[in-house]
């Protein structure tokens, strides 16, 4: 028996984010591997047209949970759903709900965050720095609580190279900025955020080292962890291989190079493509639950877990392995035919953004408008380069980040939870694993049935024809133009010529004197 599985039997779990891509693959762990545990309550903010009743069971009929409902079959009613804004006074959570949530709540995984690399400073700031104040504070009223679990990112402190396992201080105080927020104007903020943000990539980045520092001061005498993960990809195991749900990450540069889109990407090929599964996250999750709760380590914990010093892969071997899946399981109805490279230079970027992505995309827009449709490929294509310019930060460079802790802990597990709460990435194959994902994607984020397949191969060799009498074509043009305009061009066409026509005539001399 799971030492870990059985500490949650019993328990009162508060989840926040459990609507996001990570909160659902815990939830759906915590139901599988411990069905008796006593419920999960989910803070979930009010969604137009849609009770709170109705979010729950559309999660719940996600393809996700299938086997947690043979295992689990009353989970529906181990749910409470708690409406509540992050983003308001208390959270808006009605006084009766406060009060159970305050005298039952065991664990709290505060997953709830922000992840947009553009937000508003403002809304960042609100979300991912004052609510897990305000979280901390709720927590130190809750007489019950044995551990609360904070999510933050291995990229918080990305303005460092190495970055250990604790808590770096910010250069200005959390509560600074908290104050300045509430009286300064949103213009006057957009104004001093590249100076508050330095050398942090995006407001993103910069708030969750915000929220750890507030981790930190407002802990009092909780036991509290704080974990770290890189950038998280599709499931690598549970409960099926390849489960994805949005397009953040990788996600999004996958389906747009599957189809056609993206041909080129300013990225350093032999820099540590540092993706993390999701499951495996979940795995360390509720292993540091469990940890923090019995242990009770005398200080707060961090805890990352990364791929890149156990088991590294780098954007090239991933590139590479993505473009060979579309061969054998292409996505459906292509722009152009799947094919990229990464390039590290500024120049040759541009020169493949021109070229390959905007050029045919006018193409394409002038053809829509030829045949009385509204041109859009021009727009699509701008905010997917501004997309992918977002992402560039974090596949030029590589960081190493220390896992004293996550190896620490995962000496302390017994053999069966090593085997149940498998976190240990060593274990990877990565090539599988990349063929899976984008079959994930394929599947579960564009819902392309797999009986298309043949018909998309059809496509595929339609496109690639296509393309070779484009090339052509443009070249016998060129060459004419050439050819037509310089006598240099047409000396090297006769000596080309020629030297065919000798080598034929050659070739032809020696068989017949063979027979
Ligand atoms: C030999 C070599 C061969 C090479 C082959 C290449 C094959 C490909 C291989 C795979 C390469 C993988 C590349 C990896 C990219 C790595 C990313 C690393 C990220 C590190 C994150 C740090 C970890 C975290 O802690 S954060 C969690 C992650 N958060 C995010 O990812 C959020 C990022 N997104 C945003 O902030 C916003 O979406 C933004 C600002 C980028 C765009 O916002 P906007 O207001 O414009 O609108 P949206 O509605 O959000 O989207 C607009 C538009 O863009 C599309 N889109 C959105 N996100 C992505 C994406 N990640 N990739 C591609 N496209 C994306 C979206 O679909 C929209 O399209 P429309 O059609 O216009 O609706
Ligand atoms: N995905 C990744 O690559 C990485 C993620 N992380 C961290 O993991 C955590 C989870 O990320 P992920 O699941 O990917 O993110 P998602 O964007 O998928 O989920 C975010 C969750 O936060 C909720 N939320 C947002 N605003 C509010 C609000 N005002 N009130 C209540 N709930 C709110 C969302 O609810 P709703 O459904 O209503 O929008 C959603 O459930 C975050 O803390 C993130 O920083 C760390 C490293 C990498």
């Amino acid at each position: 028996m799971s030492t870990i599985a059985a500490f949650y039997g019993g328990k009162s779990i508060l989840i926040t984010g459990a609507t996001g891509f990570l909160g659902k693959v815990l939830m759906e762990k915590l139901f599988r591997t411990s069905p008796d545990l006593k419920v999960i309550y989910i803070l979930v903010r009010p969604k137009a047209g849609q009770t709170l009743q109705q979010g729950v069971f559309q999660i719940l009929d996600s393809k996700l949970f299938e086997k947690v409902k043979e295992v689990c079959p009353n989970v529906h009613e181990k749910i409470r759903a708690i409406y509540a804004d992050l983003n308001q006074n208390d959270f808006a959570i009605s006084k009766e709900d406060m009060q159970e949530l305050l005298s039952c709540t065991n664990i709290i995984f505060h997953c709830a965050a922000t992840v947009r690399f553009d937000d508003t400073l403002r809304h960042a700031v609100q979300l991912n720095v004052t609510a897990t104040r305000q979280l901390l504070l709720m927590a130190s009223q809750m007489p019950k609580l044995e551990a609360f679990i904070h999510i933050s990112t291995a990229y918080s402190n990305c303005n460092l190279k190495h970055i250990d396992e604790v808590i770096y201080p910010c250069p200005v105080e959390p509560k600074k900025i908290i104050d300045s927020l509430e009286w300064l104007d949103d213009a006057i903020i957009d104004e001093i955020t590249p100076k508050l943000i330095r050398d942090w990539p995006n407001i993103y980045t910069y708030t969750k080292a915000l929220g750890e520092m507030v981790v930190q001061q407002e802990s009092r005498n909780l036991n509290i962890a704080i974990i770290r993960p890189s950038i998280v990809g599709a499931t690598w195991q549970e409960p099926f291989p390849g489960w994805v749900d949005n397009i953040n990450g990788p996600n999004g540069i996958i389906i747009a190079t599957g189809k056609g889109f993206l041909r080129a990407i300013k990225a350093t090929p032999m820099a540590v493509a540092d993706v993390i599964p999701v499951d495996t996250v979940v795995n360390l999750m509720l292993a540091v639950g469990w940890y923090t709760a019995v242990h009770r380590p005398k200080s707060t914990l961090v805890y990352h877990i990364t791929s890149g010093n156990m088991n590294p892969c780098n954007w090239h071997k991933m590139g590479v392995q993505v473009l060979a899946t579309f061969e054998k399981i292409p996505f459906e109805r292509p722009f152009r035919r799947p094919n990229a490279n990464f390039t590290s230079n500024s120049f040759t970027s541009q020169y493949w953004n021109a070229v390959s992505h905007r050029a045919p995309a006018i193409i394409y827009d002038c053809y829509l408008r030829l045949t009385g449709r509204k041109p859009r490929m021009t727009k699509l294509m701008n905010r997917l380069l501004r997309t992918v310019s977002m992402l560039e930060y974090f596949i030029n460079r590589s960081w190493e980040w220390s896992t004293y802790n996550t190896e620490m802990l995962m000496s302390e597990l017994s053999p069966e939870d090593q085997r149940v709460f498998n976190f240990d990435v060593r274990q990877l194959n990565w090539l599988e694993y990349i063929e899976n994902y984008v079959l994930g994607v394929k599947k579960y984020l564009l819902k392309e049935d797999m009986a298309g397949i043949p018909k998309a191969k059809q496509r595929l060799k339609r496109l690639r024809n296509i393309h070779y009498l484009f090339n052509t074509a443009l070249f016998l043009i060129a060459w004419r133009l050439l050819i037509a305009r310089s006598q240099m061009a047409r000396n090297v066409w006769f000596f080309i010529v020629s030297f065919c026509y000798k080598f034929l005539s050659y070739f032809r001399a020696s068989s017949t004197l063979k027979v």
